[in-house]
């Protein structure tokens, strides 16, 4: 059995609401993933996929549960673990390089100047950013800014890479080649990541797994889609492969309407279904790693 890495355990959020009631975002969220695991998170907006996600990050509390990554408890932030947004965020004082070597120098914090240059600028030549190394963030387009994040997220070499529609404010051409370069750098480096996305293809471009969570208030994950297409797959050919339309519309067709109308019935929170559609229809999946056995 493949070692499980991330382990989410019951978490809940939970916020106060009028007349001293209690709005349960979502709960009972479990969630395991192995190291070097690609998953994404899809469901509609509100269910609480930024809160999980910053919860990861050690930047947001939960009401409830736990988040142990490598047999730790998340206690708050850690450049063990780091954060893409959909903003670029980068320094605009500093240049590419500068903002790069910032993150890098935070993280080694004995290496030398040349130490972190040399770090810094292979990073950056990872995102082909090489000859924007002196240009300020003003001066770069919204793909390069993204870019940048990307490289300064992968210079840490972080042990998780956590992303919050990392390229919904790109234009297709560009979205299109970072998803191809993210998607190169972390099959690459066995990189972990959890991304959310609202988008289906890049979710079945990028993820090895998909979870789906039904609608909020009260959100949990309904089912785990595992990615049938194989590991060698192209972002061009995704829809010539005789899986594509089965993981493609068995998504689609959670967000229209199981995500409104979960059946709950027989659902198991610590374990739920797995399923892994294919041209001859959705098939359970085996229990993995991902299973709890608690
Ligand atoms: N401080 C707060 N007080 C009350 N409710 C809050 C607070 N912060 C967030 N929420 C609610 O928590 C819910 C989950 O928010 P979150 O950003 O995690 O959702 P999301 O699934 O990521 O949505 P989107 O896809 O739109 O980004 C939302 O309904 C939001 O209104």
């Amino acid at each position: 059995m493949t070692e499980r890495f991330i382990s989410i355990e019951g978490i809940a959020k939970r916020y106060p609401a009028p007349n001293g009631k209690t709005t349960t975002i979502f709960e009972n969220f479990w969630l395991g993933m192995a190291r070097g695991e690609f998953s994404c998170i899809i469901g509609h907006s509100g269910c609480g996929k930024t809160t999980v996600l910053n919860a990861l990050a050690g930047l947001d509390t939960t009401t409830e549960g736990a988040i142990i990554v490598d047999g730790q408890a998340i206690e708050g932030p850690s450049l063990d673990r780091a954060v893409i947004f959909q903003s670029h965020a980068l320094l605009p004082w500093r240049t590419v390089l500068g903002n790069v070597a910032y993150a890098v120098s935070s993280k080694w914090r004995k290496w030398s100047r040349e130490q972190v240059r040399a770090h810094a600028e292979k990073f950056i030549a990872t995102v082909g950013l090489r000859a924007a190394l002196n240009k300020r963030p003003s001066e770069l387009s919204g793909g390069m800014k993204q870019r940048v994040g990307i490289a300064r997220a992968l210079s840490i070499e972080p042990k998780i890479m956590l992303m919050d529609e990392p390229f919904s404010a790109l234009d297709a051409l560009t979205r299109g080649t970072l998803q191809d370069e993210v998607r190169r750098i972390c099959l690459e480096t066995g990189q972990t990541v959890f991304m959310i996305t609202h988008d289906v293809d890049e979710a079945i471009y990028l993820a090895d797994r998909i979870v789906l969570m039904t609608n909020g208030p009260g959100a949990v994950i309904a089912e785990i889609v595992e990615n049938p297409l194989p590991k060698d797959r192209t972002r061009i050919d995704l829809h010539k492969h005789p899986h594509y339309y089965a993981i493609r519309n068995h998504i689609i067709d959670f967000l229209v309407t199981r995500s409104k109308n979960f059946d709950a019935t027989g659902h198991d929170p610590k374990n739920p279904k797995v399923v892994r559609p294919g041209a001859g229809g959705p098939v359970e999946a085996t229990p993995s790693v991902h299973a709890r056995t608690a």
